[in-house]
């Protein structure tokens, strides 16, 4: 007979990944409803000859990844991914988002289709007709499953060191939203779930935007008042993103961790804002950097940068997005690092915003 048991297959094994697997191999061990194995499905690569599943499996350490740090013994490696994840009822996805879309097509038929995503994946992709389309609607449409996602400030690194941080899900369905929160959740990992799914992931993707015109203005040595400008007004730009593209979502929700939270975070600690300050100190392409400093893991600010450029230019709406459209620009290498700053002198929210109401005509018009 088949059990009953939950089980969970987490899709990545990167540096969040491995983060991540850390926490969810510890909890179904806790929680009765969930079977104690947890799959990870891990992309083969030879380290110093041997298989890195093989050195996941006998030293339970990712040494590529994450190293230092122990999963437990229950979280297995697997290379295939339909092995890793054919008879689970959760799926955790949690790859670059540039290869969801492969993941997907190898997976289409092979998982159960009672199964459940999660989608931790920070990013988008094209859509045809010149949009873009979020990582867990792609997830739901080919798969044919429901996926919810978890977005927050936290770099992989420190939350494998067990700091106390916060997250947040979004997720419609409140009888999964308590599971959820349950497979997730620690005493250092506290989880908020909302119902605004949509704004959730806009502002995991849109920050890393925001996060290489913090890189560029650390790389320029302007400040932190500058950055603090450029954190400001990248908020803003995510918000007008989603009023014009996902309406009907809650402004508070940019005021959990996956909105100012993740801003602070990533535009001081993560890895697009230490690539994006190297690009302005040493002139190297974007690409290059990616090679050099980070060991095989991927950035996500310069594509996604890309992507909503791609929608804004095809929408007309470049002016509304000038900080996303400069960053872009400057990853591209069409402009100057150094004219980020001209380009978001006058930005929109600069505007004056006081009505002019009739305290305001009377009290600014000097008496005759
Ligand atoms: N690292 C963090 O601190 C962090 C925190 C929160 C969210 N995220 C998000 O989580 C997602 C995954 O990031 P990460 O840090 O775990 O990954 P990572 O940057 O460490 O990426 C490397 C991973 O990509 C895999 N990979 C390489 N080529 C592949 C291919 N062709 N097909 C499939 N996989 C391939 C590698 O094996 C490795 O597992 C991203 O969207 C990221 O924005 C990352
Ligand atoms: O290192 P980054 O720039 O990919 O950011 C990592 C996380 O998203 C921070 O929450």
């Amino acid at each position: 007979m088949p059990s009953k048991l939950k089980k969970v297959c987490i899709i990545g094994s990167g540096n969040w990944g491995s983060a991540i697997a850390k926490i969810i191999g510890k909890n179904v061990q806790k929680l009765p409803q969930f079977d104690n194995e947890v799959t990870m499905y891990v992309y083969e690569e030879i380290m110093n000859g041997e298989k890195l599943t093989e050195i996941i499996n006998e030293t339970h350490e990712n040494v590529k990844y994450l190293p230092g740090h122990i999963l437990p013994e229950n979280v297995v490696a697997v290379p295939d991914v339909v092995d890793a994840a054919k008879d689970a009822d959760f799926l955790i996805f949690v790859v670059p988002h540039q290869f969801i879309r492969t993941l997907c097509s190898t997976l289409l038929g092979k998982i159960k289709p009672t199964a459940v995503g999660l989608s931790l994946i920070k990013g988008f992709d094209q859509a045809a007709g010149g949009g873009i389309e979020l990582i867990s609607h792609i997830i739901s449409r080919h798969l044919r499953i429901a996926c919810h996602v978890l977005m927050g400030a936290n770099l992989a690194g420190e939350v494998a060191n067990e700091n106390f941080c916060e997250t947040t899900i979004g997720c419609r369905n409140f009888r999964l939203a308590q599971t959820l929160k349950d497979l997730i959740e620690t005493d250092y990992f506290r989880v908020v779930v909302v119902n605004d799914e949509e704004a959730v992931e806009v502002c995991g993707a849109l920050k890393n935007i925001v996060a290489c015109g913090a890189g560029f203005v650390d790389g320029l040595g302007l400040g932190d008042n500058t950055k603090a400008a450029v954190i400001r007004l990248g908020l803003m730009e995510m918000i007008k993103f989603v009023e014009i593209f996902y309406p009907g979502c809650k402004l508070s929700t940019f005021f959990e961790s996956c909105g100012v939270g993740d801003l602070v975070t990533t535009c001081y600690g993560g890895r697009n804002r230490r690539v994006s300050e190297a690009f302005v100190k040493t002139g190297k392409s974007i690409k290059q950097l990616e090679d050099e400093l980070l060991n095989g893991q991927k950035l996500q600010g310069p594509f996604t940068a890309e992507e909503v450029n791609f929608m804004s230019k095809t929408k007309n709406m470049q002016d509304k997005f000038p900080l996303f459209t400069a960053i872009h620009n400057i990853c591209a290498g069409k402009l100057p690092a150094a004219e980020l700053i001209n380009c978001i002198r006058n930005h929109p929210e600069h505007m004056v915003k006081v009505e002019p109401d009739e305290s305001f005509s009377a009290e600014s018009e000097p008496a005759e």
